[in-house]
């Protein structure tokens, strides 16, 4: 059965956007889901990992100092993978209709922060673009507990601190890219989340 976000999670989401620009939700997602998931993102050989890059194109860099995890792109291919774009293409008509974002696509990729591994406040928003619009993180880690850290830090645009959010399973944090700088705290266990962002065609901005 093809997972369904509701019209009243929808709104939530809608007004949390507009009202503070961000939102955690503890547990919209199926755990079902979430569970595929998190065997999906373990199972995969390390082959299929790749060290993060930081940048676009041939800009692209790797820079263990400001992030150190392990990302794999999810695809339409893989039917785990299915399930959980499925859920982001509702939610991206979900805002278009409400909030006239103008979502185009979505493009997101697993995450693995192995023990010591972490990523420096950054803004998604890439420098000289302004295509990525939302952001989404879903967290899959099973029995969290504070002394395992790795914590995402949300700050605002004068860099106070916002909120420090555990990265619990089922847990789903949904920000306008632009407006909130951020940070994975240093993870002491393996640390599984899923990083997406939804955005708008570049031909629309005139890049
Ligand atoms: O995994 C997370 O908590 C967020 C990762 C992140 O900020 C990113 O990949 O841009
Ligand atoms: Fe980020």
């Amino acid at each position: 059965m093809v997972p369904q976000l509701s019209e009243a999670d929808m709104d939530t989401i809608a007004d949390a956007l507009v009202e503070t620009g961000y939102i955690v939700l503890p547990d919209t997602l199926p755990p079902s889901v979430c569970e595929q998931l998190l065997q999906s993102s373990k199972s995969a050989t390390w082959d299929d990992f790749r060290p993060a890059a930081i940048g676009r194109g041939s800009e692209q860099q790797r820079i263990e100092s400001i992030r150190s995890d392990q990302i794999r792109w999810l695809s339409e291919q893989h039917p785990t993978d299915k399930f959980y774009l499925e859920l982001m293409t509702q939610l991206r008509q979900g805002m278009n209709k409400r909030l006239f974002l103008g979502l185009f696509d979505f493009e997101s990729h697993y995450a693995i922060y192995e023990p010591g591994a972490f990523y420096q406040k950054h803004s998604d928003v890439l420098q000289g673009t302004r295509n990525r619009i939302l952001t989404s993180v879903l967290f899959l880690n099973h029995d969290w507990r504070s002394e395992h850290a790795g914590e995402l830090v949300i700050y605002d645009e004068n860099d106070n601190k916002l909120e420090t959010i555990a990265p619990e399973f089922g847990k789903w944090v949904v920000f306008l890219s632009e407006r909130f700088p951020h940070e994975v705290l240093r993870t002491e266990v393996n640390r599984y989340s899923i990083a997406g962002w939804f955005r708008v065609s570049n031909a629309n901005h005139g890049f």
